[in-house]
This record gives structure tokens, sequence and C-alpha cells, in this order.
């Protein structure tokens, strides 16, 4: 028996949502999920598959991973590709936190060696690396200046002494997309934007310093530059105020678009307008300047994270050699090539809460990553572990080149709160030697790792589903919270 009536099982890691799940379906909804993950499946969010389904210019299916749970109008863990020609453009497929994505860096250091340095290294990240609600950094951008942010995207904050040129390489789009438009952004937006860049943001939001605990595919592996007991660290943040701002006005200006030209929506937060139209290109135009404000930002923290590391161990550079191992976006719009029913076509792959993908030989894959495939980094939550998969030809066959993001979230913030009444999170963590600091008084509640799924059984549906293979996993240390 299915959990959600309606749904029918295609095989161990994929269920079908048919077409009549929901009235004027042009598509089926496939969910990659097992028979573990299928019990956390939401009715809603289901639902909300479906009704994507029923969007103008869809092309193959309405896809959800794992990780998905409800979201605003799309469910996070969503994939869907509209038609450049026929299709739409939605900010509900994209998310608020435009660009919220991860960056992996990895270290010569190991597991032995930060050990008995970890407090003092958490302490010093945490004054660092600005973090919580609304928070604002060391940079004060005016108008003129968070243009170019909105242009350039990480290299701007390369030009600007924030770390490497090399650090571009193993960025998702070199951490720059063309066509970002600032003359398009509300001056509401820009007054948000211009002292957060380089922070971290609230909740869900971290800075976490992990080891390599495990490794599945060593040769793989190798290529990353990744090891056993190697410590890494990952920083998960977004175009925090900015990006908020661009979504929040622009869903406005679509639900106009969506009467204008005559969309019929089962639900209003699908808003959205042709692709080609005015309004389209516009939020397009606009959701790529925040996608690099968001890669600015990492790109920021990343900088401070080594300064921090290079002060606390006392090396140079070169014998720290904290490099990034790759950045990938989970919330962002892309126009990209795909073979839809055995015929190239040009789609703007919409992925909310779900990573890129690309297998081996890709041409928008770095030239370090082209014989290997584009590596996926998967959190899981700040108690358990996290993966980096690397991206399979199936993902291109199936997803559009698309895989999870996360474990996504099994408990409201509200019952997070109610079950960690009474206890401390921070202790709980502490005695199982993760040291946290977290900005936010009710953070380490709403995000304690029973608030979320078991990333270990979301991954495993998409490696054995072959979107993307497990390489290695990862273990916390210490975590920054927002
Ligand atoms: N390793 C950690 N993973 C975490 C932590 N907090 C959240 N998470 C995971 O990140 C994804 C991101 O999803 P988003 O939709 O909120 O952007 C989430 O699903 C969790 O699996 C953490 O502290 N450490
Ligand atoms: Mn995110
Ligand atoms: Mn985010």
């Amino acid at each position: 028996m299915p959990k959600i009536e309606g749904t029918e099982r295609i095989d161990q890691y994929r269920i079908r949502v048919p077409k009549g799940f929901v009235q004027g379906m042009r598509t089926e909804g496939i969910i990659f999920v097992d028979e573990i993950l299928e019990q956390e499946l939401e009715l809603d969010s289901v639902r909300q598959v479906a009704n994507v389904a029923t969007l103008p210019g869809i092309v193959g299916k309405s896809l959800a991973m794992p990780d998905i749970h409800t979201g605003y109008g799309f469910p996070i863990g969503g994939v869907a590709a509209f038609d450049t020609e026929e299709g739409i453009i939605s900010p509900g497929g994209v998310g608020y936190d435009i660009n919220c994505g991860v960056r992996l860096l990895k270290s010569n250091l190991t597991r032995d060696e930060i050990e008995p340095r970890i407090k003092e290294l958490v302490d010093l990240l945490y004054i660092h690396i600005p973090s919580g609600v609304g928070s604002t950094g060391k940079i004060k951008l005016n108008y003129e200046e968070l243009k170019k942010v909105a242009r350039k995207g990480a290299i701007w904050a390369v030009e600007q002494g924030y770390g490497e040129p090399d650090d571009l390489q193993r960025i998702e789009s070199h951490g720059c997309l063309e066509g970002a438009d600032p003359e398009v952004i509300s001056k509401k937006a820009y007054e948000r934007g211009k002292d957060q860049l380089g922070t971290l943001g609230s909740g869900n939001h971290f800075l976490e310093v992990q080891y390599v605990a495990e490794i599945y595919e060593p040769e793989i592996a190798e290529a990353m530059g990744l090891f056993k007991n190697q410590v890494t660290v990952m920083i998960h943040t977004g175009s925090r105020g900015f990006g908020h701002q661009i979504c929040d006005d622009y869903v406005r200006e679509m639900i106009q678009a969506t009467k204008k030209y005559g969309i019929e929506l089962p639900d209003k937060e699908l808003a959205c307008a042709p692709f080609l139209s005015k309004e389209g290109q516009r939020y397009f135009a606009a959701m790529k300047a925040a996608a690099n404000y968001a890669w600015a930002n990492r790109q920021c923290l990343m900088h401070w994270t080594r300064e921090v590391f290079l002060r606390v161990f006392k090396l140079s550079p070169k014998e720290l050699a904290m490099s990034v191992v790759y950045d990938v976006a989970h919330n962002i719009a892309k126009e990209e090539i795909h073979m839809v029913n055995g015929k190239k076509m040009r789609v703007v792959v919409h992925r909310k809460g779900a990573t890129r993908a690309f297998p081996k030989g890709h041409p928008e894959l770095p030239q370090c990553y082209t014989h290997i495939g584009q590596p996926v980094i998967i959190p899981g939550d700040m108690g358990r572990v996290s993966f980096v998969l690397i991206g399979q030809d199936k993902a291109m066959q199936e997803t559009f080149g698309s895989t999870c993001h996360g474990a996504g979230r099994l408990l409201s913030r509200t019952q997070a709160i109610k079950k960690a009444k009474g206890r401390s999170i921070k202790q709980e963590l502490a005695n199982r030697g993760i040291i946290v600091k977290s900005a936010g008084k009710e953070t380490l509640a709403e995000e304690m790792p029973e608030a979320y799924k078991d990333v270990s059984n979301v991954v495993d549906v998409v490696h054995n589903a072959g979107l993307a293979h497990k390489v290695v996993k990862l273990k916390p240390m210490g975590v920054i919270k927002g």
C-alpha cells in the first residue's frame, strides 16, 4: 500500500505521481524514495510535485528528490525543467534564499592535529564569521560596489583580496552567472544587501569543521584531493537579505504577470511568467544577481576561515593548503541544454533544494573534474554525517543532471523546539565530541539532528538510483550555527 493514496511504486527507489493526481497535470511526477523515506512523505509536498506538473511548457517529468519536503509553491527537493520558448520561470521554483548552496574546503590537517584545539578553533571562527538573524559583517558596500558584486559574484570577492583566483575554478559556473542585471533590483533589496556580504545568516546556515570518516571511491576521492581523517570545512549559506528581497519583489510582480498572461494555477504560490516575457527575463536577470551575491558571500567566508586556521595552527598558506573542493548552488534556475525525447533542447531547469550533478565529460565541468564528474556536496545535520557524491550519467537521463541537496527537514521548527524541551542539545553534542556555537537562542533546538531525516538514507536512494555515487562520508567536529 502506498503511503500517499494515488501514488504508485515504480521500483525500489522511485514512485510515480500519475497524471490526474491533481487536475490539469501535463506530465507525471516522479519522486525518488525508498520504502523507508516514503513513510516520511507529506501529502502536501506530493501535491506540490503534481501542481508543478500543471505549469505551461514543463518538459520531462515533475521530479523530486528523497529530501523532499513542503516548500513555497514548489516542493523543496524539487526539480522541474521548462521549454525556454514555450515555458515559464517561477521564483517559487528557486526559493527565497536564491543560490543557497554549499562550499567544501579541504586542508592538509588531520583529525588528530585539530582535536585538542577544536574549542579554540570554533571560538575564533565564531568571532570572525558573522552569524545570526540579520547579521551584518565587516564589508560595507555602497550602491555602485554592490552592483559590481551583483554582476561579478565570486570574481568581485577575489579582486578585493578575499581568496585566490584559483578558487574560482572549482565553483559551479565559476562563481558568476553572466547576464545579471543590477538595474532590475529594488532599493529595498540594495538596502538589505549592502552590509550583509560576508555573513552566515541564521538557522539552517552553518560553518562546520569536519573530518573524512569513510571513503567509498578511493580513486575519485584522490582526484578531489580527499584522504581518510583529513580535516574539511563545509560552509552553507546563500544570498541573505539581498536574495530574499529580490524573491519577495518578484513573487509580487509574478502574481500580476500570471494574470496578464492568463496562466491558470492550482496554487498562487506557483506565480510565474513566460520565460521569454519581459517579466520572466527581469526576474531571471535579478535572480542571477542574487546568485552572484551568494557566491561572493561564500568566497568571503572562506577567506576568513582560512585566516583563522592559519592563526590557530601557526602555519603558512602552503602548509595549510586550504582550498576549494567544490561549491554548489542548491536553489537556482539555469538555462541548460538537455536531451528530451531524443532531441537536444534548451530548457530552464529549476532546482529548489536540489543540486546539479553533472557526469564526467560534461562540457560545463572545470578541467580538473572532467575525468571524474561533478562533486556534489550533501550536508546532513550537525550531529550525524554529511557526504560528497559524484554526478552520474543517469542524472542526465532522468533528472536534468540533478540530485538531492541535504537530508531535508523532518520536524517543523515548532515541533523541534517542543522535542528539545528540557534538553541541552549543546551538551548532548559535546558529549559526542562535537563543539557547537550558535548565535540564535533557539537555533540549536530548531536545528537538532532529529529535526532532519537521516541523510544516510537519503544519499543511499540517489546512489542506488544511480543519480550520484557516494565518494566520502564526513563527520562533524565543530559547528557554527546562525
Ligand atoms: N552538516 C550539517 N548539515 C546541516 C546542518 N544544518 C542543516 N543541515 C543540512 O543542510 C541541508 C540544507 O538544506 P536547506 O534546505 O536548509 O538549505 C538540510 O536539509 C540539512 O540536511 C548542520 O549544522 N550541519
Ligand atoms: Mn541551503
Ligand atoms: Mn539558505
